[in-house]
């Protein structure tokens, strides 16, 4: 287990084009390269663990994969989805196991999804019961409830599903089924979810219409068009390092190709509610608003935190740092969702803002910080990269050691190398 260590620097300016590319758009290039009969070309897919293990079970389902010199990639479909003889393995991934229950529900053959210790412990029946109610084959641990997960591909019935949680990952799976369903199919959500997978898919020329929070899907007969596309730039990763410069105030970060879709980027608009300087500069692009963003310290002061939460969940662990920082309480509700990542963040969040001696109170769906002075502290990263990168920056404020931060890997491989550019780093 490695441990970072990290010191302030006296304050910076610093821009970059080289924030890891988006991790939810790379999966599903990945995935949706199969719905189609061409080779789909994409660039700057993010070559990060999560993503890498979809890419190499995309590869085990029968796809072709070409990485040219500046890491383009080429992924020709199989003519049909191969039953691989090996269980497929989606690491540290929801988004992979999750969405790959909608896609192969409807493959002819059996499947094995499974995952880490992280990923085997986190719920799976929010896919599986919609999807084994439209006929689909799905069994696991606590009936079906944890990987592994044993798929067979049956034919599908079409549906109207109202989903009880604002989650992409099970919107996208009942997508992917119901592209394959025997009529059309309708979901709706109670708070919209990031909405890639609707892009992406109406780009490749699917009918799927949104409207509101409703979705109709219409069954897909024939192969869909191929994708060509280069992955904007994670705003979900670029979110460190806006959170260190709103932090540390006269610095400033300027993020380059970042990825604007109004459902990623409102943790960028809570920094500015707290006093920071933001600015998006956007401009043309594909599927996706595409952009950069500045954003410069000032003195920040509390906020509460309860609506649009799904706009904003992988961010919370990072804005913890700046409310930590902030003058007053800021409180976070409605955010039960962060309690089944990667760990369980609000514990996570709680217990690592107290080891540097702040005041916090824990609820069942969120927390209240008040805000004051970090202490140096040793931080657990329980596995969770967005926990590790969260505290790793509070390290730009007093010294911190970041226990077992292998898991940046998962999402953000060249992190700590960014980092080394804003705060003193000791490997
Ligand atoms: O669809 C996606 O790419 C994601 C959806 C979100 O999860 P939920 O769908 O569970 O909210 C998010 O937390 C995750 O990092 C990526
Ligand atoms: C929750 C996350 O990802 P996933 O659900 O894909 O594991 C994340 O990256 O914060």
């Amino acid at each position: 287990m490695k441990t970072l260590h990290v010191n302030p620097k006296v304050s910076f300016e610093f821009t970059t084009d080289k924030i890891a590319s988006d991790k939810s758009i790379s999966h599903r290039c990945a995935i949706f390269s199969l719905l189609s009969n061409q080779p789909s070309i994409i660039k700057n897919y993010l070559p990060a663990e999560d993503t890498m293990c979809t890419l190499s079970i995309v590869q085990s389902l029968g796809a072709q994969i070409e990485k040219a010199e500046d890491g383009t990639l080429t992924i020709t479909p199989p003519q049909s989805i191969v039953e691989p003889p090996l269980i497929l393995d989606c690491g540290n991934s929801g988004t992979a196991i999750r969405l790959l229950m909608g896609f192969l529900s409807s493959c002819k053959g059996f499947f094995v999804l499974y995952g880490d210790q992280y990923l085997c412990s986190r719920p799976m029946r929010r896919v599986a019961d919609p999807l084994r109610s439209i006929g689909a084959q799905i069994d696991g641990r606590s009936e079906g409830n944890y990987a592994p997960l044993g798929i067979r591909g049956e034919t599908l019935k079409a549906f109207h599903y109202e989903s009880k949680i604002a989650s992409a990952q099970v919107k996208s799976a009942l997508i992917l089924a119901a592209l394959q369903a025997d009529g059309i199919s309708t979901f709706c959500e109670p708070e919209l979810s990031r909405d890639h997978s609707e892009r992406m898919l109406r780009g490749m020329g699917a009918k799927v219409i949104s409207e509101g929070l409703h979705v109709t899907i219409h069954p897909q007969n024939t192969p869909l068009k191929p994708l060509r596309m280069t992955v904007p730039n994670d705003p979900s990763s670029g979110f460190f390092f806006a959170v260190a410069a709103a932090i540390n105030v006269g610095s400033s970060v300027t993020l380059h190709n970042m990825l604007l879709n109004p459902t990623r980027i409102e943790a960028y608009k809570v920094l500015a509610r707290m006093g920071a300087e933001v600015q998006f500069i956007e401009k043309e692009s594909m599927y996706e608003s595409v952009g950069d963003i500045i954003i410069t310290g000032k003195e920040l002061h509390g906020v509460d935190v309860s609506d649009n939460i799904s706009w904003l969940i992988d961010e919370l662990p990072a804005l913890s740092i700046a409310f930590a920082c902030a003058k007053g309480k800021s409180l976070v509700k409605n955010a039960q969702e962060l309690r089944v990542k990667e760990s369980d963040r609000i514990s996570s969040v709680v217990k690592n803002l107290r080891l540097c001696g702040m005041e916090v109170e824990e609820f069942d769906d969120g927390y209240a910080v008040h805000g004051g002075e970090l202490k140096s502290a040793t931080i657990n990263s329980f596995g969770d990269h967005r926990i590790a990168m969260s505290f790793a920056i509070a390290g730009t404020r007093a010294p911190m050691n970041i226990e077992d931060v292998e898991c940046i890997n998962t999402s953000f491989p060249n992190f700590i190398e960014l980092l080394s550019q804003i705060g003193n780093i000791h490997p």
